[in-house]
């Protein structure tokens, strides 16, 4: 039997809207879907794995079709297959793309490599006709748990958003299941900042938790001014503080901020991890880890990245990956991370889960859908077979 990649098809598509974080807005943010298309025949369809890059970062289709796919297409389809020949091997695939590039400067090329390798990773479970957190469990020898803890992100800088709307925002996270829930901080100054959490706690009470996104905005003292403001009250977490490479500013916070932090969805490579775990002062009791694997080279190097955790004596329990998509979904179940975000009311199609799967006490269940699952998104579904089917 065969099993070749034929194609690698790329589309840049709107995943826009005029929310804004400390950093940037979303009014012209994109993301990259991709296409790999086999000729393998499952079920009497064509298995096409399929890919798309998250948020945060831009869509990548110049680097997609200018290096990457062609090097994956110019390769000799045997130089990709696993021992059996029966399957694409995903490490040999992954370092076809990385050919002829440097170390270090992980800037967007992780993001377009990440892409592509999710849909890797999506044919070769459909190629086994398993999902894909079993398909990783098993070759992990661990059991998988599709039973997965999901936090809705938001609370975002919106125009006229005023605390009313803030808290009908969170309200409506905790009628759809969720028990802990994420705001936008660093946006506004202190004072108005303190408010917003103030009221935010307030409507959510002692159903929920609450955890603070600064997206890198601080510089020390104004990472420390919030630490003293944000520890008065009982939060889930106070992620990305300071710049996501200022590794002296996180460690010098854990003096003032005694309770969980979190930080890493801007860190785009095992080596970045590394320098974090190595240099940030992060505490494995009690702080959380965020890489997205989308953005960061994909799961091939994330699970170099859950390596070098066990090595400075990390547990994958506290991998809480950004993104909110399917592909962190599957890790989190096959590899025993501490769950995945999730964005309810934000860049759809793309984030989200499968129809049908509810929020239940905070946690989905995963269905049993070959490959990632993707199929099982409807709305999703319908974009992606208009790419390639
Ligand atoms: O606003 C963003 O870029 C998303 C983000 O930080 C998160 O989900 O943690
Ligand atoms: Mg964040």
């Amino acid at each position: 039997m065969s099993v070749r990649i034929v194609d690698v098809r790329e589309v840049t598509k709107p995943i826009s809207s005029p929310i804004r974080n400390a950093y940037i807005d979303f009014t012209k943010m994109t993301t990259s879907l991709v296409a790999v298309v086999t000729d393998v025949v499952r079920d009497g369809r064509r298995v096409v794995g399929y890919g798309f890059n998250s948020n945060g970062r831009y869509g990548q289709g110049g680097l997609i079709r200018e290096r990457f796919a062609p090097r994956v297409l110019e390769a000799d389809p045997k130089s990709l297959l696993d021992a059996s020949g029966a399957n694409l091997d995903p490490d040999k695939v992954w370092s076809t793309l990385m050919s002829n590039e440097k170390p270090g400067g992980h800037g967007e090329r992780s993001v377009a490599v990440g892409t592509i390798d999710m849909a890797v990773w999506d044919a070769v479970a459909k190629i086994a006709g398993k999902p894909l957190f079993r398909l990783l469990a098993e070759r992990h020898g661990l059991s998988a748990n599709p039973r997965v803890f999901v936090y809705a992100a938001g609370g975002y800088y919106y125009p006229g958003k005023d605390l009313g709307a803030l808290r009908k925002e969170m309200r409506g996270y905790l009628d759809r299941g969720y028990n802990v829930v994420k705001m936008k901080i660093g946006g506004a100054p202190l004072a108005e900042d303190r408010e917003r959490i103030e009221a935010v706690l307030k409507e959510i009470g002692r159903d929920a938790q609450l955890a603070v996104d600064a997206n890198g905005r601080f510089d020390l003292e104004t990472a420390i001014a919030y630490a003293k403001m944000l520890r008065e009250y009982p939060l889930f977490w106070y992620e990305e503080a300071g710049d996501p490479l200022d590794y002296a500013l996180q460690a010098a916070l854990a003096e003032f901020y005694p309770g969980p932090m979190a930080t890493g969805e801007n860190l785009f490579s095992h080596q970045d991890a590394r320098n974090l775990i190595r240099y940030g002062g992060m505490r494995p009791d009690r702080d959380w880890l965020q890489f997205d694997c989308a953005l960061s080279y994909g799961l091939c190097e994330y699970q170099r990245t859950l390596e070098v955790l066990k090595t400075h004596g990390w547990s994958p329990s506290r991998c809480i990956p950004h993104g909110g998509h399917q592909m962190s979904l599957n890790i989190a179940a096959g590899l025993g991370l501490g769950g995945n975000e999730s964005y309810p009311d934000l860049f759809q199609p793309y984030g989200g889960f499968p129809d049908g799967v509810r929020v239940e006490n905070g946690h989905i269940v995963m269905p049993d859908l070959p490959g990632i699952g993707f199929e099982g998104k409807s709305d999703l579904y319908a974009e992606m077979k208009a790419l390639a089917a």
